[in-house]
């Protein structure tokens, strides 16, 4: 029997004052699973996943977690069900130490400090400076550490690798493959960087002006270079797609419009 998956999208539709950005989103994500959202600036990638972390309300459609319907709960009871989500400014506090983030997202049944800095032992050598003082990296690797101290069912990272350098990304990326094997989480990455993202994913999901228009796994998308550049261009057409890569088995719909 096939497993439930954590998250289920089902022709979800999200965007500002009623008016969808993106539209007829499917998607899942099971335990255990890195999936990747690809897609260039302003597909929609960032309002998908504020739609999931309960930031945004859905115009229509379904946003199911382990089975149960969650779409527009607030993001504060999201995060009580197991969702936690590393937004792209990552949010952490200049002045605070990563101690104090770490110990301030302590929660009765997550993870221990020392849990944690097992998981991610890069982090022990920044626990008594103050995060403003912090390179990139290390800011990033706090932020997704101080999601997984609450050991979060599913994980959602928007960016991780924005404004760092792809040597940078490149140490981060086994982070989210731990979270996974370790913790059994399941996570979503949302990202520009293509190459890096499939590095890590099992499988992705690319978004071309609010549409899905291509599904597969990462290891199939990442030998067919072509088939993805149509696919962030919007310029594909159905006889550009495998079966194997269609949108859930079927044909994606394909963007007719640049808008
Ligand atoms: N607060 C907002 N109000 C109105 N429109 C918005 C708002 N935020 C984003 N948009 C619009 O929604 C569309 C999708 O933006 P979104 O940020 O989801 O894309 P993205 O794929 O995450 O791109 P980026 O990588 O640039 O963040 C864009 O046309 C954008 O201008």
């Amino acid at each position: 029997m096939a497993k439930q998956p954590v998250l289920s999208l089902a022709g979800l539709s999200a965007g500002y004052f009623g008016t969808p950005v993106v539209r007829d989103l499917a998607l899942t994500v099971q335990r255990g699973e890195v999936i990747a959202l690809l897609g260039a600036n302003g597909a929609g990638k960032t309002t998908t996943v504020n739609t999931i972390g309960g930031l945004l309300k859905p115009i229509s459609g379904e946003v199911r977690l382990n089975g149960a319907s969650v779409g527009g709960t607030p993001a504060h009871l999201l995060a009580r069900k197991g969702v936690a989500l590393v937004p792209e400014n990552r949010a952490l506090f200049p002045g605070l130490t990563t101690r104090e983030h770490l110990r301030l997202a302590k929660s009765a049944d997550g993870l221990s400090q020392q849990d944690l800095l097992e998981l991610l032992p890069e982090l022990t050598k920044c626990l008594d400076r103050r995060v403003g003082l912090l390179s990139g990296g290390e800011q990033q690797m706090l932020a997704m550490g101080r999601a997984l101290m609450a050991r979060p069912t599913l994980l959602i990272i928007d960016e991780m690798s924005m404004g760092l350098a792809p040597v940078i990304v490149e140490r981060l990326l086994p982070v989210l493959r731990r979270a996974a094997e370790d913790l059994d989480t399941a996570v979503l990455l949302v990202e520009q960087h293509v190459s890096l993202a499939l590095q890590v994913a099992d499988r992705a999901y690319v978004l071309s002006h609010g549409r899905l228009v291509l599904s597969g796994h990462a290891a199939s998308l990442r030998e067919d270079r072509e088939l993805l550049r149509k696919s962030y261009m919007g310029e594909l057409d159905a006889s550009d797609i495998p079966h194997s890569e269609q949108v859930n088995g079927h044909p994606p719909d394909i963007p007719t419009d640049q808008n």
